[in-house]
């Protein structure tokens, strides 16, 4: 295969917009932005100042987005190096709150949406299950945090969605009555034993880690050896860049830079945007201090929903509700399919007010875990 082909499967979109200014002519010199008709090809000028060679991420967003990822809810007073908990953002935190109320303080009302119907639970990993830390590789999870996780899953089905492969989510969750999509979704496995109502014909038969029999959809297939080259290649690119971390997820890759000086973070996005140049068939996305590389295919954790709700035949929005809690911005996808789609009720983990597809919030790991657990109570309340 070549791994560079421009040659678009039938299921490839996004193709990356052409930059006007990564060509260094302001747009105001193109031809598309004149106003009189006595305009001559022959007067145009190119501005002699070089081109930065940043040019390219300052104006594609890429920056800007950088900057705003993962906000700290709490401002460092900087003449006294403390942190405080401004009166600002608790103002801006309870106000945002009104459209996402906490689903700790509306639990009656969720549970009443419930009565009924089956609970089916979707959870993201890093940032809900697990506290963000600085080393992506101890990202645990609570022994607690475990044990409400596999409470709920006794009572309702449970997937995890995680933009990290599907072998390193399954071996920091450790739960087997899980069902895990890795790569954001681009990697579902389901034991055999499930009778999967449809998508039979897409699914591939293998074998887990324990030898059982299980299905797996992996929709970027044909993408692997890519991502594997454009691994070693922003691994090799990035070396001299302090703090920077390149993960492989199989279907996707990831470049931190949280551990990078922020005078850097510009290095880190040209070298990931020059890399991506030779490469039309990957995109870019942002999540927590983290550039995501990854297939322009359609499809996402919001696919990977609906994906697992077909499937386990758990997509009628009458006898069923979604439960999807996320903290990111690839969990947006999700958020939108349960919101847009009437399933069920999407629940961002964010302790700073941010723009969500989510109908309700909480605000760290803790409070996912204190949310779980008052679901198996209810459950077991309730349980006939
Ligand atoms: O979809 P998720 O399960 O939330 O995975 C998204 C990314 O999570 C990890 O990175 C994030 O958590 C790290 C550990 O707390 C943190 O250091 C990093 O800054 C965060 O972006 C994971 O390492 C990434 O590869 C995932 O894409």
């Amino acid at each position: 295969m070549d791994l560079k082909s421009t040659k678009a499967s039938p299921i490839l979109t996004d193709a990356a917009p052409i930059n006007k200014s990564r060509l260094g002519i302001h747009s105001s010199l193109l031809p598309c932005s004149q106003s009189g008709s006595s305009f001559s090809t022959s007067v145009l000028t190119i501005p002699r100042k070089k081109p930065s060679k940043l040019d390219d991420v300052r104006s594609n967003g890429w920056l800007d987005a950088m900057k705003s990822s993962s906000p700290p809810r709490k401002k460092i007073l900087k003449d006294f190096n403390v942190e405080v908990a401004s009166d600002d953002s608790d103002v801006a935190y309870n106000s945002w709150m009104v459209k996402h109320p906490s689903v700790i303080n509306s639990f009656e009302n969720i549970v009443n949406c419930a009565r009924g119907k089956k609970i089916v639970m979707f959870l993201d990993y890093d940032g809900t299950l697990s506290p963000i830390v600085d080393d992506p590789d101890c990202a645990f999870m609570s022994d607690d945090m475990r044990s409400a996780v596999r409470n709920v899953a006794k009572y309702f089905s449970t997937a995890i969605i995680s933009g990290r492969s599907r072998d390193k989510v399954f071996e920091l969750v450790g739960l087997t009555e899980l069902y895990y999509a890795g790569s954001h979704g681009m990697d579902i496995i389901f034991p055999d034993r499930d009778k999967l109502s449809t998508h039979h014909s897409t699914c591939v038969k293998s074998a887990d880690q324990q030898g059982m029999e299980v299905n797996l959809f992996q929709p970027a297939s044909e993408f692997l050896p890519m991502i594997d080259e454009v691994f070693r290649t922003l691994v090799e690119n990035t070396k001299d860049i302090k703090g920077a971390k390149v993960e492989n997820h199989k279907f996707c890759a990831s470049v931190h830079y949280r551990n990078v000086d922020d005078k850097s973070w510009p290095t880190v996005a040209q070298c990931v945007h020059d890399i991506l140049k030779d490469y039309p068939r990957l995109r870019l996305t942002h999540g927590r201090k983290v550039l995501e590389v990854r297939p322009v295919i359609e499809w996402d954790k919001g696919k990977a929903v609906e994906f697992l709700l077909e499937s386990l035949g758990l997509s009628n929005s009458a006898d069923v509700l979604a439960i999807y809690i996320g903290d990111d911005r690839t969990d947006e996808d999700a958020f939108k399919v349960l919101r847009e789609g009437n399933r069920g009720y999407g629940i961002l983990v964010s302790s700073a007010p941010k723009e969500s597809n989510a109908f309700f919030s909480l605000r760290d790991p803790s409070e996912v875990k204190e949310f779980l657990k008052s679901l198996v109570s209810w459950k077991e309340q309730n349980a006939l």
